[in-house]
């Protein structure tokens, strides 16, 4: 992969400001920064859900591969329907799914047919059952109005016509995608190889969960917010621990994560605090663009790339604060991860709610608050903020089932005014 720098990368970005980079240009800078994943292997269907398809699914048939009836009644011509008063056709046969009638109908007959059931040729019109009646001389009646040409019948190759995409390359695999390949008869789909992402946290302070709590500490969350996180995205997962603030075993994690890793996400030491030396690391190993992006949380973020040129990695230099992580993550990662997967990375739903309460907002920099959702009596959303809003508060990240985005150029919200919010439900 030919990388270019990350100074030219940033050159091209208008009214670059690596003190107070809005969110909207971190993006775009991310996003060109980003290689993509290009070994591609084949896998069983079942095993491709929420994997990258690789190529695009050309149909080799057409599905249906016959017209055939949508309802259990009786096919005929539609040219055989009287206008006035009832419809008499003697019945010339049955056919079902998979067993279709196997003579022609003679002119002014009509079959009995089952959902599902091959239409014999020449006939192009269902009638459900319980609008006709089979009258003792064993003709069925159809009364006058009740049926048009065309009704209930299911044409070959309406669903997807032989040489029709049926999914395109970048498709991440959904339930009803792994249907619509069996439909077509495929065993098996090309997809990229999963991306690999390792991870770690940084801080003397951090315990991990089953360790005692010594003075001072705390326990390491990050890890789990971000393997959760990650999980969703289907990439796989390497979990470093948690790495002290000293220079070697900085150093050393780094390198073992570049090796192993297309993308190395960590989490704190990335502001100026004495023991935040995250950054110059990365940078002796790598090359960093350190940013101060203009939002809240999340201001201190390193994104570049560590390792041989041939064997680089992209990094994520996560700031510690819990909720920044994820807010992060949200922002800039997991689209980035996306990309870098191979998947065409489609945009967040956003929905407008109303705001329960007025929030104090400060143009220049986007603010990510943590808010319940609810449908309100009025038919539209309602949002209402989580608590408190530090960025070291996990527990109004976990009430909340959005984040309001209060956009960079936005001033203080009133009560009462639309907002704009991301659903977790389509984060991750
Ligand atoms: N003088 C300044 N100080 C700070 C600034 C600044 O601009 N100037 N920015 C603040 C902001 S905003 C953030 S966010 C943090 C980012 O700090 P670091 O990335 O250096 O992270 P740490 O200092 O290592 O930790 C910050 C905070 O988060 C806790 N933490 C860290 N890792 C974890 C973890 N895995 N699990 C749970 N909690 C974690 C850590 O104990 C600290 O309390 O800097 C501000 N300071
Ligand atoms: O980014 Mo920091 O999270 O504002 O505290
Ligand atoms: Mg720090």
């Amino acid at each position: 992969m030919n990388a270019p720098s990350l100074e030219l990368i940033a050159s091209c970005i208008t009214g670059y400001d690596p003190n107070a980079l809005p969110v909207a240009q971190a993006q775009e800078f991310i996003a060109r920064l980003v290689p993509k994943v290009e070994a591609v292997e084949q896998l069983p269907i079942r095993s491709a859900l929420g994997r990258v398809l690789a190529r695009d699914v050309i149909s080799a048939i057409d599905v249906p591969s016959h017209d055939n009836a949508a309802m259990d009644g009786y096919a005929l011509r539609g040219m055989d329907l009287e206008t006035e008063g009832p419809t008499l056709l003697p019945v010339a046969g049955a056919g079902l799914a998979g067993q279709p009638v196997v003579s022609a109908v003679p002119p002014a007959f009509c079959v009995r047919i089952m959902t599902g059931a091959v239409i014999p040729d020449g006939l192009d019109t269902v009638v459900p059952q319980e609008f006709t009646s089979l009258l003792p001389d064993g003709r069925v009646s159809i009364p006058a109005g009740i049926a048009r040409t065309g009704d209930n019948r299911r044409l070959r190759g309406e669903d997807l016509a032989r040489g029709e995409a049926a999914l395109h390359s970048g498709r991440v695999l959904r339930p009803a995608d792994l249907g619509l390949l069996a439909s077509l008869g495929l065993a098996e789909v090309p997809v990229y190889r999963r991306l690999r992402v390792a991870f770690f946290s940084t801080g003397d302070e951090l315990r991990s969960v089953g360790e005692p709590l010594d003075e001072g500490c705390v326990y390491d969350s990050n890890r789990y917010t971000l393997w959760g996180m990650l999980s969703r995205l289907g990439v796989e997962l390497i979990d470093m621990g948690v790495v002290r603030d000293e220079p070697d075993a900085l150093r050393e994690a780094f390198s073992r994560a570049a090796e192993a890793a297309d993308a190395v996400i960590t989490s704190g030491g990335v502001s100026v605090g004495e023991a935040d030396h995250t950054k110059r690391i990365m940078a002796e190993l790598g090359e960093v663009l350190f940013w101060r992006v203009a939002m809240r949380p999340g201001r201190p973020l390193a994104i570049g790339r560590i390792g041989r040129a041939e064997r680089s990695a992209i990094l994520f230099g996560l700031p510690g604060n819990p909720v920044a992580v994820m807010v992060t993550f949200y922002a800039f990662v997991r689209n980035a991860l996306l990309a870098m997967a191979g998947a065409a990375v489609e945009p967040l739903p956003v929905l407008q709610a109303v705001s329960a309460s007025a929030l104090r907002k400060k143009p220049g920099r986007t603010e990510y608050q943590r808010g319940t959702l609810r449908p309100g009596a009025d038919g539209r959303w309602q949002v209402e903020i989580t608590g408190s809003q530090g960025s070291g508060i996990l527990r109004s990240m976990s009430q909340a089932n959005g984040l309001v985005v209060l956009h960079h150029g936005q001033g203080n919200v009133a009560a009462g005014d639309l907002v704009d919010v991301l659903p977790f439900d389509g984060l991750v």
